[in-house]
């Protein structure tokens, strides 16, 4: 059985792959492979394209591998009106987000790269959307909300998977918006004939 590896560094892909049964082991992808990335205008684009630099740097790494593996990666971005919002550098830069996505739909875009170690370019690259709707936000909540750090390390300033009652999903999968769209994930292990389930002989 081809390994599968996941190329991330979010313990909210890691659980999401291993709550759906898949046997993986993980190698996070150097800071640099987004570094040096173009600030893609179209939000689809840079999902894809970052999904895709992180799987191209785990694969290079794999380089002298005597067998191949499967590596996957993503990334995550939420969009509002056009503006791309990530995960935030600070509070401050929470605040920004959070209030720019306060009382709005927005979506929450992740790009997802499949690629084999011992092939010179991926087997599958796209994106899945979800869209959100979120309520205005209070001043006094958003204080709290912002001293609690909860907004760190998450596109969006925010985390679906906390329970947060003043974020809803109108259209698209939750795990999507945490970070990995299982559904699809699952057709491209088929698409690409790997069926890597634990309890597979
Ligand atoms: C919108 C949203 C994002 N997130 C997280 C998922 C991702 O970990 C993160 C988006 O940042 P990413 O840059 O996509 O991923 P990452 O830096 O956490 O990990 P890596 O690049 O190594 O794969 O935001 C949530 O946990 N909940 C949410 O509701």
């Amino acid at each position: 059985m081809t390994r599968l590896i996941l190329a991330s560094g979010s313990p909210r892909r890691s659980q999401l792959l291993s709550d759906a049964g898949y046997r993986f082991e993980v190698i996070p992808p150097h800071d640099s492979a987004e570094a040096d990335a173009p600030r893609l205008p179209d939000p689809t684009s840079l999902v894809c394209d970052l999904a895709r630099r992180k799987a191209e740097d785990v694969v290079k790494r794999l380089a002298g591998e005597p067998q191949p593996s499967w590596v996957l990666a993503a990334d995550t971005i939420a969009e509002c009106g056009g503006q791309v919002l990530g995960k935030p550098d600070d509070a401050a830069d929470a605040r920004r987000i959070l209030e720019a996505l306060s009382g709005t739909r927005h979506s929450v875009l992740t790009g997802v790269c499949l690629w084999r170690s011992d092939q010179p370019a991926p087997a599958e690259c796209w994106h899945a959307e979800s869209q959100l709707e979120m309520d205005r936000l209070g001043d006094r909540w958003l204080e709290d909300y912002l001293a609690s750090g909860a907004w760190e390390g998450k596109a969006g300033a925010f985390g679906y998977q906390d329970g947060l009652v003043f974020v809803r999903i109108v259209a698209g999968s939750e795990s999507n918006v945490v970070g990995l769209p299982l559904d699809e994930v699952r057709a491209m292990f088929q698409r690409v004939g790997w069926n890597g389930l634990r309890d597979e002989s």
